[in-house]
């Protein structure tokens, strides 16, 4: 008990200083790219995926036409490629993501197997452009997809880039989100290596099969359940950045933590927490035991 009140305590430290650093960024920040800060635009988004989130809201939308419009990488695993970003976008949020990693700006880093990303919503970056992506175009879509995984009742996220580059991060290794549903996009630069692979689902524990590679593209998102076992190959040459999305359904989650498959036991974090919401007035919650 004493390591899980330790763990209760290190993540609401880790919620503080993250708040504290996306006050300093907000106040000392100068960005390079302002537009990238401008309230998410259809012309940030490629026409495939505006035509995908336009017929998944339209009466009469299902599946199997949403299916026409859209690349199952496996239908099997459920795992789905559709362009996201136009190339212009990509590289202004790109020229962004950089500029502010060369600043003497404090970076929280997005998970213990990326030293090299960073947090969006420490940018300021949530409200203009994550979470209208989320309420806007990847709900409808998500709850034709993944109803059964709460697809239709997304309602946070953690948003974050991974980075890789020679003498820094150069693969991850095989895990799950904390996450229902997960975006990927692929943002650029030039690079080899670095494919996803993905095997069975995390709570459905398959016999060792091959895993499916799968190669990025500039500007398409890979969509896949948090669940679905995942990882990426080595880089070989260039640096790969890939903005990541772990999209969150606290009528999911409050029922069973997707990290450790039990009930939440739910202690008070700042912004989104962990995903999770209790009962009654809104409080923003993360799960003591992952
Ligand atoms: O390297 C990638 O693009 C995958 C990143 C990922 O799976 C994660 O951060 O959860
Ligand atoms: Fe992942």
């Amino acid at each position: 008990m004493v390591e899980l009140e330790q763990e209760v305590e290190r993540r609401r430290r880790l919620g503080l200083e993250s708040a504290a650093r996306k006050t300093l960024i907000a106040s000392s920040y100068r960005v390079a790219r302002p537009e990238v800060y401008n309230s998410l635009q259809d012309a940030a988004l490629a026409p495939e995926f505006l035509a995908v989130a336009e017929y998944s809201a339209s009466p009469g939308a299902d599946l199997k036409g949403l299916l026409q419009r859209l690349e199952a990488v496996s239908e099997e695993k459920r795992i789905y490629r559709v362009p996201v970003f136009t190339a212009p976008f990509c590289q202004a949020l790109l020229e962004e993501l950089e500029h502010f990693e060369q600043s003497d700006m404090p970076k929280g880093r997005p998970n213990t197997m990326n030293n090299y990303g960073v947090l969006l919503h420490e940018l300021g970056l949530d409200e203009p452009l994550v979470t209208p992506l989320r309420e806007r175009f990847l709900q409808p879509l998500m709850a034709l997809l993944y109803p059964d995984c709460g697809g239709g009742q997304l309602d946070s996220h953690r948003a974050f880039v991974v980075k890789y580059a020679l003498g820094q991060d150069l693969e991850l290794g095989c895990h799950y989100d904390n996450a229902e549903l997960t975006l990927n996009v692929a943002l650029g630069k030039v690079f080899t290596g670095g494919a996803l692979y993905f095997g069975g689902l995390f709570q459905a524990p398959t016999a060792l099969t091959e895993p499916l590679e799968v190669e990025h593209v500039v500007g398409q998102g890979i969509l896949h359940r948090g669940g679905q076992l995942h990882g990426a190959r080595p880089l070989a040459t260039g640096e790969r950045w890939n903005l990541v999305i772990w999209l969150r359904a606290s009528a999911v989650r409050n029922r069973l933590c997707p990290m450790c498959c039990r009930a939440p036991d739910l202690v008070d974090d700042e912004g989104f927490g962990d995903g999770f919401t209790r009962e009654g007035p809104a409080t923003v919650d993360v799960c003591a035991l992952t």
